[in-house]
Order: structure tokens, then sequence, then C-alpha cells
């Protein structure tokens, strides 16, 4: 079985140009299949202020209203994949962009009203592979914003960390998957003022500790929440830590176990 990467960045290097810049020239350097989902929540956020949208996040989760799913649509799956798709190009790695109505990728289904209503967010129900596996077969790298869609041709917000845990285990039949969450830190930290207490693995029963002791919190939360969901469902490897790991073995990072 041939193995399959799937990479998320979050809104710390999305933010950044250079950070960026950086991240995916060296990222254009992975020899092997490739999935990278990216985030962009704060530039949503920044730019929903900026038209005087009112910005609601519930346990790290937006509210997404109609103004909110316009804006996220223009800044996800316009803006922020659009760049990154340009810029691996640049690179020589030739990538395209999808949401998950593309290719009918990723179906969601509308999250119900109660007891929170999050508006128009989408939990994850079936990934389809097929097309992704012909672009993966023809070394084009699929590059993924978090949008989703109902099927009915409504777009839904969802969270870029449970698109590529969804993602994960959509392929687990079909390839070795090793799912990468690269963020700002060098991963889960004893300390989240030191980047050098990282906590080198968790697993179900080392988790529950962590969050009564309040060492694990905010978007923590549901980023675990998803990496246990993926290797509870055969998804080979998940890490959480800076992009660099992905280059450097020594590169201290957290890996999640059952
Ligand atoms: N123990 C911890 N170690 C590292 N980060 C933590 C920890 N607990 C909470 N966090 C918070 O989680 C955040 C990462 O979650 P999030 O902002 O959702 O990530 P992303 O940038 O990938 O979207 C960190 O910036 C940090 O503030
Ligand atoms: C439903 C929901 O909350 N969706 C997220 C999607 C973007 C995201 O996940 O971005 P980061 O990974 O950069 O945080 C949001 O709109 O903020």
């Amino acid at each position: 079985m041939k193995t399959l990467k799937i990479i998320k960045i979050g809104g710390n290097i999305i933010d950044d140009d250079d950070a960026l810049k950086q991240f995916l020239k060296a990222f254009a350097t992975i020899d092997a299949p490739k999935i990278l989902v990216h985030g962009g929540g704060k530039l949503a956020t920044k730019l929903a202020q900026q038209m005087q949208v009112e910005v609601k996040m519930i346990d790290g989760r937006r509210v997404t209203d109609q103004v909110t799913l316009d804006i996220i649509t223009m800044v996800y799956a316009g803006k922020i994949n659009k760049t990154i798709v340009a810029q691996l190009q640049a690179h020589n790695c030739n990538a395209i962009g999808f949401s998950g109505a593309d290719g009918n990728t990723i179906v969601s289904d509308l999250r119900p009203s109660k007891p929170i209503d999050y508006g128009f967010a989408g939990d994850v129900k079936k990934v389809n592979t097929e097309t992704l596996e012909i672009l993966l077969n023809n070394e084009i790298t699929p590059v993924f914003c978090a949008i989703t869609h109902d099927k009915k041709g409504q777009l839904l917000n969802t969270n870029a960390d449970t698109i590529a845990s969804e993602l994960a285990i959509g392929f687990a039949s079909i390839y070795k998957t090793e799912l990468y969450y690269c963020f700002e830190k060098n991963g889960v930290l004893e300390n989240v003022n030191n980047d050098n207490s990282v906590i080198e693995n968790i697993n179900t029963k080392s988790y529950q500790p962590l969050i009564e002791n309040g060492i694990i919190y905010e978007g923590m939360l549901p980023k675990l929440n998803n990496c246990f969901h993926a290797v509870n469902n055969q998804v080979q490897k998940v890490c959480i830590g800076k992009s660099e790991m992905l280059f450097d073995k020594n590169n201290k990072h957290t890996t999640i176990s059952k």
C-alpha cells in the first residue's frame, strides 16, 4: 500500500506571507502522494470585522449566517485557495483547488440547530475519493479549503481540522494514510507558553487528565478530538507540531495514538 500524507495548515501560517511561502516551497518537495488542507479562520474574521459583520464563535466554531457564508466562500475558496495553488505551481507542484462541492468530494449534513444554531455549518457525511484518486495517480496535488456542500445546492462551512481528518479516514482503505496538523507550536505543550514542553505522545488514556488539569483547552480540544477520530478509524499516523516535523524527524512534535 502506498502512503498518502494529508497535511493541514492553520491560520498562523496562512496569515504570514513569508511563513506561507516558505512552507509551500518545502511542501512542493514532498515526493509522494499528498493533499493539503488549509484553514483561514483568522483572515475571515479580520475581513468580516472590516465589513462590520458581527463575528460569532462558539467553542472554536464559527456561527455562519448568509453574509458570513458569502465572506468565507470568498476568503477560503477564493483568495486563500487560489493563492496557495498559484504558489505551488511556481514550485512545479501541479495542484488543483477544491471545496467539497468540487467533484462532489465532501458531502455534509447541515448541523442541527439544537442545542446550538451554527447556521450554515456542515457535518461531514461522505468523502468521495474517486476523482481525487485520479489526480493523485497523476501526481496532481488536491488543495482543500474548509467548505463542503449538502448535494442540494447549499455550501456549508466545515472546520478545516475536520476536513483533514475526514479525508484521511476516507482514504484509509486505499492508502496508508498519515495526518499532520501543522500550527505555530512544537506540538501539544505541557505549558502553552513553553515551546520546549512538548508532550511527545498522547493516547486515549492520557488525554482525559490533560483536559481535567486545564493543560489542553480552546482550539486544541476540537483538534485532538479530530485526531482521535482519525486514529480510531484506520488512519496510520497522526501528528501535531510545526511544519518542520514533515521534513526533519528529529523536530519535536506530538504523536496521537489509540
Ligand atoms: N496544551 C496546548 N498546547 C498547545 N496549544 C494549545 C494547548 N492548549 C490549547 N492550545 C491552543 O490551541 C491553539 C491551536 O488551535 P487552533 O487555533 O484551532 O489551531 P490552528 O492554528 O491549526 O487553526 C493554539 O494556538 C493554543 O492557543
Ligand atoms: C465551522 C468553522 O468554524 N469553520 C472554520 C473554517 C476555517 C478554519 O478551520 O480555519 P483555521 O484552521 O485556520 O482555524 C471557520 O470558519 O473559522
